[in-house]
């Protein structure tokens, strides 16, 4: 399909939103009234501009409050054809009145817009009437329809907005009774789910498909129906959007569209990963340490590369002597089909990175996550690699999930890649209490809970409640299926991939923290083992907090002497403690037990406390 966006949903001035848009490859874009108006460019040469770019311009925007006024502004709309004759624009989006001065007559409405289709007519332009989710009498697409079928004139029609459909909580369905060739238009824009007033929630919070709450598939389906054949076009009122690189968020809205057409081709994603392979950091003699103390040892050198395998059970991590200071530098992610999944990641526009390899070394795809993470697509030929001499049995078993603090102005484009180019499924948003902010995080998975992947159930009729914490002094036997929740390896399914994007305050500087959880079986015994032998590690954690942990939940008191912390939800328990921060990177070690499904949430504001206070 033609895809198109509005140029209010880019930053820059009009002639710099143009070549943006045309580099990420649209066909065409909606001009919004305001970038017209502060462009030094004459309409005529804002055409051959866009015409050079190969931009066709799909519709000029807006034209407000005309309909049921007491005295139609037809001198004002006249303008508005002749501008839209120089740029070569010929449909124009009337949005529903918002005026007091609107009377509520559908009647009125639907001749004033007939006397304005026929007034465009006459201009070779055409009328697409949009009901705004704020209009003062027309609110609804269906009604703004109505009032269309009412005034039945050729050159007038609808203009459909998934946003104003969306909000308003209005059934898409209804449009597939609206005739195709009635649909003049369709905007297009996601937005997270907040309750909050609409007008507000639309010029803030729009955000592009599939980086909200919306079923714009769902709603597309609708539309192509009804006999839609117009472009896909985006249009995005976003704070953010407004003040980032307009390349950048261009190229993300086109990706949107993208896997917007790749959904609505009903496929699957071609190669969900299922765990991860490794995780890559950058080396210093202190992250040795600190692995060391954790159980891991080296098992494997690459042989023409300065990296290390470190490996401890099915966690594996590669150490990468070519860094100054400890940072994740890449994640590899066991693929069932790791070409095709570079494939994939190709037609979302991220494509393979260049990469030297020796030709006796295995093969090895990467791409690059917004934030610059390398993603790697993985078989088990790379361990070849390393020549891995066995694993090293230890109390942790695998990577339960890493955690990549965005830079704020990217964390819609990190939601939607991890959506789109490696099939994540995101969890509710969360906003998190910093001493010096807000921290939005926001948990992915490829599997939204644990009943649904083959292989990774709870043993049924282990109740939460029966476990070692709920009942003081009773162990957890490592092996026993309550230790075994989600994440733990599961015959045919794999693992659920789980990752967190965590939102950087603005002025955290570019410096973000990753985290990498390692998962074990008993976390009690880990923790009084590292107590013992290595404090200093350990992120202390406050008394107030055991306090109010102790009042809230029976809990084994050893949990305070270890400094680990709790949470629980309906369906388990979890354990975690925190490493202190070695350059970007930290660890947690986590336990699960039973079907527990969070991150612990609960307790981050207490640990970026401890972290604060620990000079990070
Ligand atoms: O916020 C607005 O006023 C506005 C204007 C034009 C649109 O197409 C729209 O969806 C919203
Ligand atoms: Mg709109």
């Amino acid at each position: 399909m033609r895809t198109s966006i509005a140029t209010v949903s880019v930053s820059g001035t009009l002639p710099e939103k143009l070549a943006a848009i045309a580099a990420a490859g649209f066909d065409g874009v909606e001009i919004f009234e305001n970038d017209l108006l502060a462009c030094p460019l004459s309409p005529e040469e804002v055409r051959l501009r866009a015409a050079d770019l190969g931009l066709s311009i799909d519709l000029y925007q807006p034209f407000r409050d005309f309909e049921a006024m007491p005295v139609p502004d037809l001198r004002r709309a006249a303008h508005k054809f002749q501008v839209m004759e120089r740029l070569g624009a010929d449909t124009l989006l009337v949005c529903s009145n918002v005026s007091p001065a609107a009377i509520d007559d559908d009647e009125l409405a639907a001749a004033q817009l007939r006397s304005l289709a026929e007034l465009a007519a006459e201009h070779g332009v055409r009328i697409a009437y949009e009901a705004l989710a704020w209009g003062r009498h027309v609110d609804d697409y269906l009604h703004a329809w109505r009032i269309v079928r009412m005034a039945d004139h050729p050159n007038l029609g609808t203009c459909l907005d998934s946003f104003h459909i969306l909000s308003r909580g209005s059934d898409p369905i209804g449009i597939e009774a609206i005739p195709g060739e009635k649909i003049f238009f369709l905007q297009l824009a996601d937005a997270p789910l907040l309750a909050m007033d609409v007008l507000q929630w639309s010029r803030h919070y729009r955000c592009f498909p599939g980086q909200g709450g919306f079923d714009l598939t769902g709603l597309v389906g609708n539309v192509l129906n009804a006999g839609y054949t117009g472009p896909l076009s985006l249009e995005v009122f976003n704070d953010h959007f407004r003040q980032a690189d307009a390349a950048r968020t261009a190229r993300d809205g086109m990706r949107s569209l993208i896997a917007l057409q790749q959904a609505l081709g009903r496929t699957a994603h071609p190669a969900v990963p299922t765990g991860y392979a490794f995780a890559e950091i950058a080396d210093t003699d202190a992250l040795r340490g600190v692995l060391t103390a954790l159980g891991f040892a080296p098992t494997g050198a690459h042989p023409s590369k300065p990296v290390q395998l470190w490996q401890q059970g099915d966690a594996r991590l590669l150490l990468n002597a070519t860094g100054d200071d400890p940072a994740l530098i890449s994640l590899g992610l066991d693929s069932p089909d790791p070409a095709r999944a570079a494939e994939h990641a190709g037609s979302l526009l991220s494509p393979v990175l260049p990469r030297e390899r020796a030709p006796e070394e295995a093969p090895l795809d990467a791409i690059a996550a917004p934030d610059g993470t390398e993603i790697f697509f993985c078989g088990t030929e790379w361990r070849g690699d390393f020549a891995p001499g066995g694993t090293v049995a230890g109390p942790i078993t695998h990577i339960d999930h890493v955690a990549l603090t965005q830079p704020w102005h990217h964390f819609d484009e990190a939601a939607l890649f991890y959506r789109s180019v490696l099939g994540l499924r995101p969890q509710e948003s969360l906003e998190l209490p910093d001493p010096y902010g807000l921290l939005r995080s926001m948990a992915m998975s490829t599997a939204p809970g644990a009943s649904t992947v083959p292989g990774t159930s709870t043993a049924p009729g282990m109740p939460a409640a029966s476990t070692a914490l709920g009942t003081p002094g009773v162990p957890t036997a490592p092996g026993t299926p309550a230790a075994s929740g989600p994440g733990a390896a599961g015959g045919s399914g794999g693992r659920v991939l789980r990752l967190v994007l965590n939102l950087a305050r603005v002025g955290a500087g570019d410096v973000p923290w990753q985290h990498i959880a390692l998962a074990c079986d008993d976390l009690l015994a880990t923790a009084r083992r590292l107590r013992a032998e290595h404090p200093e590690l350990l992120l202390p954690i406050p008394g107030n907090y055991y306090d109010d942990l102790e009042a809230r939940h029976d809990v084994d008191p050893c949990l305070r002497e270890l400094g680990v912390l709790y949470d629980r939800d309906a369906d388990g328990e979890f354990l975690h403690l925190y490493t202190v921060t070695l350059g970007r990177v930290f660890f947690e070690i986590v336990q699960r037990i039973g079907g527990y499904r969070g991150y612990g949430a609960v307790n981050a504001p207490i640990r970026l406390a401890v972290q604060h206070a620990d000079g990070h």
